[in-house]
Formats: C-alpha cells, sequence, structure tokens
C-alpha cells in the first residue's frame, strides 16, 4: 500500500472506486462507513467495562460536536481541483497528511493485538502515530511494527524523575522524533461508567508494557513484576500521574532531550503562551476527547484565541471531536496545521483489528480529499478563516 502512495492526486476517488467495483461483485464494506454506526457496532461488540473505558464526559463529548456542527464550509467553485495537495510540514517533519493518530493507552482491552495492530494499520496507510506511556505493547515492539512510519511519542510524567528520563531516552533510541507531553491528564477525571463499574484496567495489569520493561522501574522493585506483579502494578499507581507538575519543570525535560516537545491539552490562549515562553516547540489544543472535565468548553472552541495567540510563532495541532474529512477541514481552516484521530481508530480496531484501523484511515482520508476539493480547494494550505461561516455562534 506504502509503495502505491496511498495520498495520490486523486485519493477520495480511487477508493470510492474500489469501493463501488467491489459492490458489482456483490461485497459491501464490512465495516459500518459513518462514524456513528461504526461507535454503535464497536460499543455493541465490547465488553461494557471496555466500552464504559472508551466513554467521556456526556456534555463534554456532545459539546465537543456540536462546536464542529456550529461552523460551516462555504464551498468555492471552478477553481481548478483535479490534484490535491494533503501534505504538509511540522517542525521540519513531513507529515504526508494532516492526521495523526491521537495516544490511546490500554488498547489491550479492545483487541489482542492492540498497538501492535495500529502500528501496522499506520503504516500501511502511511499516517503517523503518537504513542501512548500507558500501552500494551512497549515502545520498542511498536517501533519494529511501525517500521518506518513517523512516530512521536506521548509522554506522562510521572513522580519518578529518572523514569521519565528513561522513557524519553528508549523513545530517541527507537526512533521516535518528538515527545508530546500531556498536560491534562495530572489526575483521572470523574468517570462516571468507570466507577460505576468499578473497572480501572491498569489495576488488572492492563497498558503497563512501558513500565514493566523500563530497567529504572524494575530497579525500584524488590521483586521482578514478572514475579511479583501486584507490587509493581502498586508502584505504577504510587508514581504514574503527577498532579505536583508546574511550568517550571517542562526545563527539566527540556535539558534531557533534543527531540522537539509538544505540550497536549491547551485550552487557554495564557497557557498557550506559557508553552512559547518556556521555549516548547508546538500544542496541541485538547480536551482529551471530553474525558477529563466535565462542562469544559469544546476544543475547537478554545482553537481560534490559542491560534491568536500563537501568532504562528509555532505549530499548533488539534484533536477532540474530529470525525469525518469536513471536521478536519473545519480545524484546518481555524489555524490548526494538523489533527488527531481519536476514537475511530479504536472502533475499527474493536471490530477489525489492523484491517479496521486500516480501513476508518482509508475513508477518512479519502473524505478529506473527496470534500476538499468539492469546497473548491487544491491544496490544504489554503483553508484559512473566509472557508468557513459562523452559522450559530456562541451564546
Ligand atoms: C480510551 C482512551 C484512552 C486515552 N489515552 C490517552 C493517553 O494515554 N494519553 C493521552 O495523551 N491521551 C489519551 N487519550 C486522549 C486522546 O489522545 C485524544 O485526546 C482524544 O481521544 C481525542 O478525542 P476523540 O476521541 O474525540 O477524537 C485517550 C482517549 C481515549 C478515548
Ligand atoms: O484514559 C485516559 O484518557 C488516559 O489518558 C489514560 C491515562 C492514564 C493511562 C492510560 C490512559
Amino acid at each position: 500500500m506504502k509503495d502505491e502512495q496511498p495520498i495520490s492526486p486523486a485519493y477520495g476517488l480511487t477508493r470510492q472506486m474500489q469501493v463501488y467495483l467491489q459492490g458489482l461483485q456483490g461485497q459491501r464494506p464490512s465495516l459500518p462507513v459513518s462514524p456513528e454506526a461504526l461507535e454503535r457496532q464497536a460499543v455493541a461488540r465490547l465488553k461494557p467495562e471496555a466500552s464504559g473505558y472508551l466513554a467521556g464526559m456526556d456534555d463534554t463529548m456532545r459539546s465537543n460536536l456540536e462546536a464542529f456542527h456550529r461552523w460551516q464550509i462555504v464551498p468555492r467553485m471552478l477553481r481548478g481541483v483535479s490534484q490535491r495537495q494533503l501534505s504538509t510540514t511540522i517542525l521540519q517533519m513531513q507529515l504526508p497528511v494532516p492526521l495523526l493518530l491521537a495516544p490511546i493507552g490500554v488498547q489491550s482491552i479492545i483487541h489482542p493485538e492492540a498497538e501492535l495492530a495500529v502500528a501496522r494499520a499506520a503504516h500501511s496507510t502511511n499516517v503517523p502515530l503518537i504513542l501512548s506511556t500507558a500501552s500494551s505493547r512497549s515502545l520498542e515492539e511498536v517501533a519494529q511494527a511501525a517500521g518506518d512510519t513517523l512516530r512521536w511519542f506521548q509522554l506522562y510524567w510521572s513522580k519518578n524523575p529518572d523514569l521519565n528520563a528513561s522513557f524519553v531516552r528508549r523513545a530517541e533510541q527507537s526512533g521516535y522524533s518528538a515527545i508530546v507531553v500531556t498536560l491534562d491528564t495530572l489526575l483521572l477525571g470523574w468517570r462516571e461508567q468507570d466507577i460505576q463499574n468499578a473497572y480501572l484496567p491498569f489495576l488488572l495489569g492492563e497498558g503497563l508494557a512501558n513500565y514493566f520493561s523500563d530497567p529504572v522501574f524494575r530497579q525500584a522493585l524488590a521483586q521482578p513484576p514478572e514475579k511479583d506483579p501486584a507490587t509493581a502494578v502498586r508502584y505504577f499507581t504510587d508514581i504514574f500521574l503527577n498532579p505536583a507538575l508546574t511550568w517550571e519543570q517542562l526545563s527539566f525535560l527540556r535539558q534531557h532531550t533534543s527531540l522537539p516537545i509538544i505540550l497536549k491539552g491547551i485550552l487557554h490562549p495564557d497557557d498557550a503562551r506559557k508553552a512559547l515562553e518556556m521555549g516548547m516547540d508546538g500544542i496541541i489544543v485538547s480536551n482529551h476527547g471530553g474525558r477529563q472535565v466535565a462542562g469544559s468548553l469544546a476544543a475547537l472552541d478554545a482553537l481560534p484565541a490559542i491560534v491568536e495567540a500563537v501568532n504562528k510563532q509555532v505549530p499548533i495541532l488539534f484533536d477532540s471531536g474530529i470525525r469525518r474529512g469536513s471536521d478536519i477541514i473545519k480545524a484546518l481552516a481555524l489555524g490548526a496545521q494538523a489533527v488527531l484521530l481519536g476514537r475511530p481508530y479504536i472502533w475499527g480496531l474493536a471490530l477489525e483489528g489492523e484491517q479496521g484501523v486500516q480501513t476508518v484511515l482509508e475513508n477518512i482520508l479519502a473524505d478529506l480529499d473527496l470534500s476538499l476539493a468539492l469546497s473548491g480547494y487544491s491544496s490544504i494550505a489554503q483553508l484559512d478563516a473566509s472557508t468557513l461561516v459562523n452559522t450559530r455562534p456562541v451564546r
């Protein structure tokens, strides 16, 4: 697939025709094409604990989706759109598409192949990935499955500074080319479904591959995790989140890596300015898919003011609520350089493993390509505020 150059000048059309031609042979897509149907099917397939874990705060998730609905694309005609340019450059890294896989932890509760299936699908579609610290497979194994696909490592800043430094060193050695520090999860939010189900995957040892394989983590234990998993899990729960973290400590990380550092979970323009002050290389505007603060603003509603505050000094990425190609267009038009896709690829993973992730990615990219062309654009670089109208302004 990669050699076939998945993002051809007519990617969307090629994908459409592939599906329609299969239809002539009596085959229909096995995976639901609409994200809403995909979610329904995945949720029905998963165990209640796993689908409960995927959920977030209903009102914040709804806000994320509604914010996209308030912005609408104004298509332009006859501007020559036979060739489309979807690639972009961020921090001197070439992204084939303005889309990355969001870091999502503990994928073993979704599918036995977990992050390996996702990494293979990222490779076959040439979509960059961001690996969670809390992955079910080690960052080294995932790197191998991802081959030469662009990859970044997401860091949960633990209470053990040596462990943080070790994670960063391992990521550097395994070809991860940026460190994404997640700021919005210094504690886990009040997650009603998980609490109702009395379910936290880590306590069952899920999602701890990077910890259990880490020399610094292992040194802190009297017995290796294989011998005494209960104590290892307890040590993990003691250290893995660090609510004492403050801006000043970001300089520690700066000293420990030459990789670009990108802060994930920014929602206020003053925090974006603070990131610039601290010499950070990029930010991700995100409300964590509505999983942390019930009643928080939609991530998309936070984007314009942050774009203004950052004033092009560092790249801005966006996530929380991306479901279709048109959502990508809207986030880019509002000033993001690229977006992260979260739950939709996990729904694909739940239903069809690697193939499911691949199909979800092929579909959203085909949709993006066609929607871009039909809106009158031959390059994502042409998207700007004039692409959109805000039909229902915020109260
Ligand atoms: C099940 C689940 C686990 C997640 N785990 C992580 C994680 O380990 N690290 C992180 O930075 N973000 C994590 N996120 C947040 C995503 O990276 C992303 O911000 C969010 O899913 C985007 O919203 P969307 O799902 O609406 O696309 C997780 C999200 C979900 C749904
Ligand atoms: O569940 C999450 O949203 C999340 O970000 C997380 C936090 C700790 C470990 C794994 C995932």
